[in-house]
């Protein structure tokens, strides 16, 4: 298989990919955007994409988001979480945080060191990168604009670069999940432990809209994992919601929930059941269980039989 990720080496999204079985061997090509890294799989260029989708202190990853939304649907086949801390890396020359005026990074690995970065090296600018990486492999450039970069300790590992500082996030335990996304095709078996991501677009504005989409999942017992929303791109108000649920798509209660969902919203995008990367949070109640939805099945047709007669 041929993998992509927003590159280049060194960024969270390798790491994330080299954490699943067998990747280390399969050619890895880097992207230089989410966007791109998606565009690839869809072209058919590379099989599958390993990018981010939200982080525990910075939320969703919007391009992330926006990007499976749209376009030609594609499918979640594995989820990855990764902790997440940073170095601050200096070009030559630089050897004292008073030194640096400007660092370059990636938007979200930004905002969960900004604090660090005021409490510490006040007045600094900020200069956005197309990843953590990218902006630490451009201090190698001797025409370098930018003094330091804030990255994962992957990149020191492999290159001359000089750490100033470690640890330097202002949350420790931060943790962001990744997806690998594929063009769709054979869906992962369940596992007993799975995730189900999809996209839902309201068919209306109205008083309670939100609530009657939540009570798909409610009354059938999923669990939502996560849950936002994002702008559709149509104007100021139109939205579709971006939801993770614990389950898979062949248990009856979750096909039930997304049924629902399906018959009150204008679309539903499926966007895949694949295997969790950490135990359930939920346990599902008895009555959405699969016996119990074979049980009420059995009884409905045994009750349509006797109508018919033929029992
Ligand atoms: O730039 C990287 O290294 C990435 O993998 C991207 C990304 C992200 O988009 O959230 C991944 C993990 C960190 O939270 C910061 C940046």
């Amino acid at each position: 298989m041929t993998f992509t990720f927003l590159g280049p080496a060194g960024t969270f999204c390798e790491q994330a990919l080299l954490s699943l079985p067998g990747t280390e061997a399969e050619e890895r090509v880097p992207a230089v955007s989410v966007d791109s890294a998606l565009a690839a799989v869809r072209a058919g260029e590379v099989d599958a994409a390993m990018v981010p989708i939200e982080n525990s202190v910075e939320g969703g990853v919007s391009a992330t988001l926006d990007a499976v939304a749209h376009g030609d649907t594609l499918q979640i086949v594995a989820e990855a979480l990764i902790p997440i801390t940073f170095e601050l890396l200096v070009r030559p020359g630089i050897e004292r945080l008073e030194d640096i005026k400007i660092i370059s990074t990636h938007g979200h690995a930004w905002a969960q060191c900004r604090g660090w970065v005021e409490a510490n090296i006040p007045g600094v600018s900020f200069l956005p990168a197309s990843s953590t990486a990218a902006g630490a492999m451009g201090l190698l450039d001797p025409e370098c604009t930018y003094d330091a970069a804030l990255c994962s300790p992957l990149v020191s590992q492999n290159t001359a670069l000089r750490v100033l500082r470690q640890g330097v996030e202002d949350h420790e335990g931060a943790v962001t999940r990744f997806i690998l996304v594929t063009r769709p095709g054979a869906m992962p078996d369940p596992t007993g432990s799975d995730k189900t991501t999809a996209v839902v677009t309201m068919t209306d504005d109205h008083p309670g809209g939100l609530r009657e989409l939540l009570d798909q999942f409610a009354t059938r017992g999923v669990n939502l994992t996560r849950i936002e929303s994002r702008p559709t791109g149509g104007g100021l108000g139109q939205y579709f919601f971006s939801l993770d649920l614990e389950g898979h798509l062949n248990e009856p209660r979750v096909a039930d929930a997304l049924a629902g969902a399906h018959r009150m919203s204008a679309d539903v995008r499926f966007l895949g059941s694949y295997p969790s990367a950490t135990p359930l949070a939920s346990k599902v109640p008895a009555h959405a269980s699969s016996e119990a939805y074979r049980a009420a099945g059995d009884w409905i047709s045994r009750l349509r039989r006797v109508g018919r007669g033929e029992d």
